[in-house]
């Protein structure tokens, strides 16, 4: 479980992030929303230990995360991948928190850890690809690789700062179709920023939205109301689009009562 107490973090005068509290359950899925600037980088920085927070505190399984720790796991937008490796080469990667990077790479590692890389490469479904250089494939097929590579770490915590930002929509769609299938096949906790509501929408199991550094949404698909992106978003474009899409998430406004926290002045 992730416990996250009046996290606060200011940059100078900027309050990026202001007394932000919440839990996420085991194996819970869950889109980070909100618009440019809300937050959402600063928040995922200072669950994986990149951003030290002004105040408040962050817990995984009861033990305070404080610096950059192997159980968390981190797919970037830029995916940050060895481009002149293959993708098996880059997934094994993953397991450089438990040997060198020269092993890794040189592929100096056990057959456990290999055949966690090829199983995370057959989970994100590019196993056949296992030996493309990664400057060969699409964008969509190396943010896949960059998954793997999160999987291979075997993170307790998988954390996405706008994993698909850089993608067509088809390629985006497919990607964090991946994303999901891993989270829940290694049943791991995980929090993925997203701007396009419309993914959002159809992935999330549940959604916390940032607004000015504030958590003024905590709720799940039924509870997400154009109402709610509206405040979120102030935007009447992203609303239409929140309605058109994922007819079967109920984005509609039959739901009058959406769980939005008390807006500070
Ligand atoms: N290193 C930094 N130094 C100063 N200000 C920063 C720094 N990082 C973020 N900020 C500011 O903190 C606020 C929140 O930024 P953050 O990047 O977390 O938002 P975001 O929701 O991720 O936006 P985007 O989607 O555009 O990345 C913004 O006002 C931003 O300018």
């Amino acid at each position: 479980m992730l416990e996250v107490t009046d996290l606060t973090k200011h940059y100078g005068d900027v309050r990026a992030l202001e007394d932000v509290s919440f839990t996420l359950n085991d194996g819970e899925f869950t889109v980070l929303l909100g618009q440019s600037g809300a937050g959402k980088s600063t928040m995922l920085r200072c669950l994986n230990g990149l951003t030290s927070p002004t105040a408040g505190s962050v817990a995984l399984d009861g033990a305070t995360l404080d610096n950059s720790r192997e159980d968390v796991a981190m797919v970037f937008q830029q995916h940050n991948l060895v481009e002149g490796f293959s993708a098996y080469t880059n997934a094994l990667t993953g397991s450089l928190g438990r040997h060198p990077f020269l092993r890794s790479v040189l592929q100096l590692v056990g057959r456990k850890e290999k055949l966690t890389a090829l199983d995370a490469l057959g989970t994100v479904g590019l196993l056949d690809e296992a030996d493309q250089r990664v400057a060969t494939m699409s964008g969509g097929q190396q943010q896949r690789v960059g998954i793997a590579r999160a999987l291979v770490q075997q993170p307790d915590l998988l954390l996405a700062d706008e994993p698909v930002a850089s993608l067509d929509p088809g390629s985006a769609e497919t990607v964090m179709h991946y994303l999901k299938t891993a989270a829940n096949e290694y049943d791991i906790t995980t929090l993925v920023s997203l701007h396009q509501v419309n993914i959002a929408a159809y992935f999330g199991d549940r959604f916390l939205g940032l607004k000015d550094g504030e958590l003024i949404f905590d709720g799940g698909p039924e509870e997400l109301t154009p109402g709610v992106v509206d405040e979120l978003y102030g935007d009447v474009e992203t609303v239409a689009l929140a309605e058109e899409t994922a007819p079967d998430r109920k984005t509609t406004t039959d739901v009058t009562e959406p769980r939005l926290q008390e807006v500070r002045p």
